[in-house]
């Protein structure tokens, strides 16, 4: 077996299996391999029904005392049974899994393992496993891996899918240069692999994440390097000059720029005005105004006779971006031509715009992935902006360039890193910190509070939408179903409206609804026709209505706090007060500790690295900083030493052989050249 087969080499898996995987990125028996656990479970022995007082995982040894009862909602199978011993009942239910129900045999005796969470019912054991008593015992005190899972596809089909994987693959040679390895302590590579998936205890676990967490890290960090090195000095094909209707427009803002606005784009322009091509990372806190920044910039670009790219993440955030843009030169009479280009537009839509872009018809050019089709040819593409996720923009920029030249990169982020981890994570870019708000703004009023003051939160809603004011509330999403992040943004948008005023209008946004459904909601929520806006994390990034004035986070203790700061920063845009309400359900004293880094302070630097202190570099399975960097296993917080020491020692190999060309290094150079092509293909593929 090699790693580059199709999963379905694998022993049991089929093409139905293998389908599901790839909903979860997995195609081949390397992607499988490198699909670490989220988490590990340690298998307790089963605990009376009785004790069970607070949300946990647990496992109970309880009979079905009658028949499961099954219902059927629009979009999910329902199944619920209570689960009895000698302690007390306890309600079990379980979502798409109709088998089930034959399964579980009326007075039958099993045990029964997973998440219990307090809902309206009380206390409910939401989709257990369902295991012989025999079975149990054989699991008891191991750890087992926990993965990535989606509707369908199970913890155990993809723990066996590892262990026959793991088996029948032959031994790696190792790419780490021995010297490397023992300095810096590590495991050998083919151990780390077998043991992140298959720990025997927790001190082999740490000693293979740290060998692993290196490579990740080591591997990116040369990567970045070599890129770095094929972008140095390349000549600037495209000269700029600060544009007059670009001074004009700055001038006639309703408000001045701050200082550390004007400053970044006094960076930008100079570099492309200068004699090479910009490379540039804008790094800004939520709401410190970026976007202001690169329309500027993009509006000189334009004046010097060029065509400027800007590339968001999302469909949602691209719309927004366009409508904004497009206002704002429509008020201040600005002639510039401004166009739209997202994956969902008709074809019909896109042909017409990808002949505006062919024929120099559209000077600025705002969308998705799509901005780098193959269909789009541009006329003369000076600068292309995109965000922190799509930072291989500065290597996207050769693909640009087999469109008739290399455009300068500004990557725009919001994620607040401590300048040590940044110059390594960011070392092909140059930075520029935008660590100033706005003055105008009113400090955002926070509180941590219990499920118990909802209907205040809900009171406090009312009298703010009354005041003409709008709220979001987020739900998180439910882990291991698709299917269910959906229904529960819709079924507490149904129970919201029920306890607000009518005259309130609440709508929901989520993953799984269309583009065209997201920018819907989106249009109708920036024009007040919305009130309240129910949402999963979709809404994370860039959002901006600054009429919104009230953040409610339901569940608060299950999101990172990078990611709990970034949702706050949807509200607090404008001139009004604005108010986050934390949510907190879960009775764990330690979880109310991180939420209150939150209370106390509204500033994403200092969060990032309270929020370090606290979990320090033994909590490894914490939360993860989400959309940082999207490493598979490595955390840019707590691994923070352990990048710096991947750092040195891929700065130590480059200066033995800056190219990688030695025999020495082959391994390595190979190793290299697949994690480009992945990281660049990803990229793309998105
Ligand atoms: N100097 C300024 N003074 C007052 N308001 C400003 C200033 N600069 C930008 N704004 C306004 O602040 C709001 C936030 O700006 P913007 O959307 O650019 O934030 P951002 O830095 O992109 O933040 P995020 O990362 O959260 O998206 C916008 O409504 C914008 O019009």
């Amino acid at each position: 077996m090699r790693l580059t087969d199709s999963v379905t080499e694998i022993k049991g898996i089929g093409e139905k299996t293998a389908k599901l995987m790839e909903k979860v990125n997995i195609r081949t028996v390397g992607d499988l391999i490198l699909s670490y656990p989220r988490d590990y479970d340690r298998y307790e022995p089963p605990a009376d029904v009785g004790t069970i007082k607070t949300p946990g995982i647990y496992a109970v040894a309880a009979v079905i005392p009658g028949r499961p009862e099954v219902k059927l909602t629009a979009r999910v199978k329902v199944i619920t049974a209570n689960l009895k011993d000698d302690s007390g009942i306890l309600r079990a239910v379980w979502f798409n899994m109709p088998y089930l129900a034959n399964v579980l045999k009326p007075g039958g005796r099993y045990i029964f393992r997973g998440r219990v969470v307090r809902n309206r019912y009380g206390l409910v054991m939401e989709q257990p496993a369902v295991l012989g008593f025999d079975e149990y015992d054989r699991l008891l005190h191991t750890r087992q891996p926990v993965y990535n899972l989606t509707a369908g596809l199970t913890n155990k089909t993809m723990r066996k899918a590892v262990y026959s994987a793991l088996e029948a693959l032959p031994v790696q040679k190792d790419y780490l240069p021995e010297w490397i390895r023992k300095k810096e302590e590590l495991s050998e590579y083919n151990y780390a692999v077998r043991t992140i998936h298959f720990p025997k205890n927790e001190e082999e676990l740490l000693f293979a994440r740290k060998r692993l967490v290196f490579d990740e890290f080591f591997l990116f960090i040369l990567c970045l390097r070599l890129l770095r090195g094929s972008n140095e000095k390349k000549k600037n094909g495209f000269p700029v000059k600060p544009g007059r209707e670009a001074l004009k427009l700055q001038n006639e803002l309703p408000y001045d720029l701050t200082g550390a606005q004007k400053e970044t784009l006094q960076d930008i322009l100079k570099d492309m005005g200068s004699d090479s091509l910009m490379s540039r990372l804008v790094q800004g806190d939520v709401g410190s105004g970026k976007t202001i920044v690169a329309v500027l910039a993009l509006l000189s670009v334009v004046e010097s006779g060029y065509q400027g790219a800007m590339m968001a993440p999302t469909e949602v955030l691209a719309r927004q971006h366009y409508e904004s843009v497009t206002k704002l030169f429509s008020d201040h009479k600005i002639p510039c031509r401004t166009v739209l280009l997202t994956g969902s537009m008709t074809a019909k839509e896109k042909r017409l715009v990808y002949e505006q872009i062919a024929a120099h018809e559209a000077d600025i050019i705002i969308g998705t992935h799509a901005l780098i089709q193959d269909k789009v040819v541009y006329d003369s593409l000076g600068l292309v902006i995109t965000d922190e996720q799509h930072r291989f923009g500065v290597r996207q920029r050769e693909l640009f360039s087999k469109k008739g030249g290399e455009p300068h990169v500004l990557v725009m982020s919001a994620t607040p890193i401590p300048r040590t981890l940044a110059i390594i994570l960011y070392g092909d870019l140059d930075i520029s910190v935008m660590d100033e708000l706005p003055a105008k703004r009113l400090p955002i009023k926070n509180c941590v509070v219990g499920i118990e003051f909802r209907p205040n939160a809900y009171k406090f809603i009312a009298k703010e939408v009354a005041s003409g004011r709008q709220a979001y509330v987020i739900c998180p999403m439910v882990e291991e179903s698709e299917l269910m992040e959906g229904e529960n943004v819709v079924d507490y948008a149904k129970k919201l409206r029920s306890q607000l005023p009518p005259s309130i209008r609440v709508e929901y946004l989520h993953g799984r609804m269309s583009a065209q459904q997201k920018d819907a909601v989106m249009g109708e929520f920036a024009e007040n026709r919305i009130q309240v806006l129910v949402s999963t994390t979709v809404i994370e990034v860039g959002v901006d209505v600054p009429n919104a004035t009230v953040m409610m986070i339901e569940n608060a203790e299950r999101f990172g706090l990078a990611q709990l700061h970034q949702l706050r920063g949807r509200v607090g845009r404008g001139g009004f007060q604005s108010y986050c309400i934390f949510i907190n359900a879960s009775e764990d004293s330690e979880k109310n500790k991180r939420l209150e880094i939150l209370n106390k302070s509204n500033d994403g630097f200092y969060i990032a690295l309270e929020d370090l202190k606290l979990r320090g570099p033994g909590d490894i399975f914490g939360l993860r900083q989400s959309g940082l960097m999207e490493f598979a296993i490595g955390d840019v917080f707590t691994d923070a030493d352990i990048l710096k020491e991947a750092s040195e020692a891929a700065d130590a190999v480059l200066k033995e052989d800056g190219g990688l060309t030695s025999e020495k290094y082959r391994v390595l150079r190979e190793r290299i050249d697949l994690e480009l092509f992945r990281r660049v293909d990803s990229a793309l593929a998105l």
